[in-house]
Order: C-alpha cells, then sequence, then structure tokens
C-alpha cells in the first residue's frame, strides 16, 4: 500500500549517485504534493528519541506553580510556558500546554529607530526545579538542526540548486525554536491546536505514540499517525515562499486526545536569520512552469522580512504577551486577528 504521507529514508542520501538521484525526487515529490512525509534514516537514535520525550514528561508533571513561575507573559523573546488554552490559533485557544525555547542570546538593546523584531532576540526561561532540562533541550535542538540542515541542502539539490543556496540565511545567527508539547485528555476531536501552516523552512517533529496530528489534503483531514523511529518534516512557509510555491506548507492540525490520554510532541522549527529577506530561487523551467506562486490569504499577509513575518505570527498566537510587551505595535495592520 503506497502511503498518502510517505517514509523517506535519508540514509539513501549516501548510497551512491543512482540511490541520491532517486531520493531527491522522492523528497521533491513529497514536499511538492502532500508537504509532509515521515523522515527515517536521520541517525538520531531511539534512546535519544525516549530521553527527550521523558524530559518533556518530567516537566509537565512539575507543580503547575513551577511552571507558571516561567510564564510566557514574563518574556518579550517569547520564550517559556503556556498553559492549557493561552494560545490561539485561527482566534481560538489550543487545548495544550507547552514550553518555548528559542536560541539562547544575549538581549539587544532597545533602540527605537530598530526593527521592532530586534526585540525577539534574548535569552529562553528555564524551570528551576528541573536543572538538567535546559542541557536535554538545547542538546536535541542541535542534533535537529544537524538532520534540518542535511535536509534543507537535499532540498536545494532537488530544485536544481547549489546545495549550499539557502545557507547565506540561515547560517550564523539562525532563529531555530522548538517546543516541548502535551495536549491533554478532554473532548476527542476537539482542537489541540487549530488549523495552521508553519513559518519556518522546515519542522522536524517527535511525536510519541498518541494519534492526533492531521493534515490537510484535497479538502479533507488526513491522519499523520506515528511511526515509531521516524520524525514528520513538513514545509513551512519559507520555502514556500523561496520557491515560489512549487513547494507548499501544508495546513495541519491537532485534535485533542479522549479523556484519560495525552499526547506529547517536540516540534522543532528550522528556521532563518531574523535579518534575512528570503530571495526567489530560480527553478528550472520544467519546474518553474509548474509554480503556483506562493498561496496568498488576505487574512495572513506573508513577508519576505524573516524577522517581520516571525514577529507578526508571534503576536497573533501570544496576545498576552503582545499586550504586555508589544502595546506598541498593536493597531498595526498586519498583526489583525489571524
Ligand atoms: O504537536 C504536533 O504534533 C504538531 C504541533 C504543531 O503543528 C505546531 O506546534 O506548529
Ligand atoms: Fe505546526
Amino acid at each position: 500500500m503506497t502511503r498518502l504521507v510517505p517514509v523517506l529514508d535519508l540514509a539513501r542520501l549516501d548510497q551512491g549517485p543512482s540511490e541520491r538521484r532517486t531520493f531527491l525526487a522522492d523528497l521533491r515529490a513529497a514536499a511538492r504534493d502532500v508537504g509532509f512525509f515521515y523522515l527515517a534514516g536521520h541517525g538520531i537514535s531511539q534512546s535519544e528519541e525516549n530521553g527527550v520525550l521523558s524530559a518533556a514528561r518530567r516537566f509537565f508533571s512539575l507543580p503547575d506553580a513551577d511552571k507558571l513561575a516561567i510564564s510566557m507573559v514574563n518574556s518579550s523573546q517569547f520564550r517559556g510556558y503556556t498553559r492549557t488554552g493561552g494560545e490561539l490559533t485561527g482566534g481560538k485557544p489550543d487545548w495544550r500546554e507547552q514550553l518555548d525555547i528559542g536560541v539562547e542570546r544575549e538581549p539587544l538593546s532597545r533602540d527605537t529607530s530598530a526593527p521592532a523584531w530586534t526585540r525577539l532576540q534574548g535569552p529562553n526561561q528555564w524551570p528551576k526545579a528541573l536543572p538538567e532540562l535546559r542541557d536535554e533541550l538545547l542538546a536535541w535542538q542541535q542534533k535537529v538542526t544537524g538532520v534540518a540542515i542535511r535536509l534543507l541542502e537535499a532540498f536545494a539539490l532537488s530544485l536544481d540548486q547549489p546545495k549550499d543556496a539557502f545557507e547565506t540565511i540561515y547560517s550564523d545567527r539562525p532563529n531555530h525554536r522548538m517546543k516541548i508539547v502535551r495536549y491533554p485528555g478532554g473532548k476527542a476531536g476537539e482542537q489541540g491546536v487549530g488549523a495552521h501552516k508553519d513559518g519556518g523552512f522546515l519542522t522536524l517533529l517527535l511525536q510519541d505514540e498518541n494519534k492526533g496530528l492531521q493534515v490537510e489534503y484535497d479538502g479533507a483531514w488526513v491522519d499523520v499517525d506515528p511511526i515509531p523511529g521516524t520524525l514528520v518534516v513538513n514545509i513551512g512557509e519559507l520555502l514556500e515562499l523561496a520557491s515560489n510555491g512549487y513547494l507548499r506548507a501544508t495546513v495541519h492540525r491537532v485534535t485533542t486526545p479522549p479523556k484519560g490520554a495525552e499526547r506529547l510532541s517536540v516540534p522543532f522549527f528550522f528556521g532563518a536569520r531574523l535579518d534575512a529577506t528570503i530571495p526567489l530561487i530560480t527553478l528550472p523551467e520544467e519546474l518553474a512552469v509548474q509554480a503556483l506562486g506562493p498561496a496568498s490569504d488576505p487574512g495572513n499577509p506573508l513577508f519576505r522580512d524573516v524577522g517581520t513575518n516571525v514577529l507578526k505570527s508571534r503576536l497573533r498566537s501570544h496576545p498576552d504577551v503582545a499586550q504586555r510587551h508589544y502595546a506598541d505595535l498593536l493597531g498595526q495592520g498586519f498583526l489583525k486577528a489571524g
């Protein structure tokens, strides 16, 4: 049986020219068609995967007071803990709790003439009661970054570009982000996270053994049920923009597990530098004729300026952070609810 969401083995990249060529063709087809695939052969071990899920489980088991002490609303960089129902997607609350972690850097000093997104740079918030969490999650972030870079290079090759075609827009100062997420059981099928596209280049997601993730395909929702040992990869808006819509950032969502169950996931969003502008790559003629142009949603404009795009989506998702730290920007056109 062929699956709608295929399994691709990254190890094929290093198995000789003919295997590599068919891998790149399969990668391009998967990314263009459904925009989602399972990645095997990525080199991250089962015990590393179990380790990060167990770290996530330990975090969510902390008393509420420990988690709320590092609430995201404290952070103008959108880092930290969001309680269940605290994030909005499509204007509606998501039934999940999560910890957001970005790249750890010193905040930039406030300069009114600097673009607003410069306020996104800064430290993470870590729970005092779980001192080992920082190293565990940053180690995961580093490992998955390596896989994401290999994949992005493969995407460049598959579009007939040099391997390093995207390098200048992420190297030195990338803006990766990851989360640990818990979907508590409740009214099965309700909004765990509402339908959305991801904003970066690529998302690499580790899910536990529980179902709930779905991708939109041809107007229907298709289950992306867990396959042990794989990561789920999907295309983000930056790759859609760069490829003039040849590659698709696909809409996806997570539904609430049944009462008594819970689902854990660890998404990693591979992003570009905040100061980058997304180039339009020149596709070979046979691909260019199939490029649809990036999907344009008048309610959710996409910006080629990475920092502006990131800030827009953070402000929409976290209105409490927006009110506390970005009140001066609210009311600007691109920040309307989306
Ligand atoms: O938890 C998941 O499986 C997916 C989460 C997701 O799509 C997101 O946070 O962007
Ligand atoms: Fe997503």
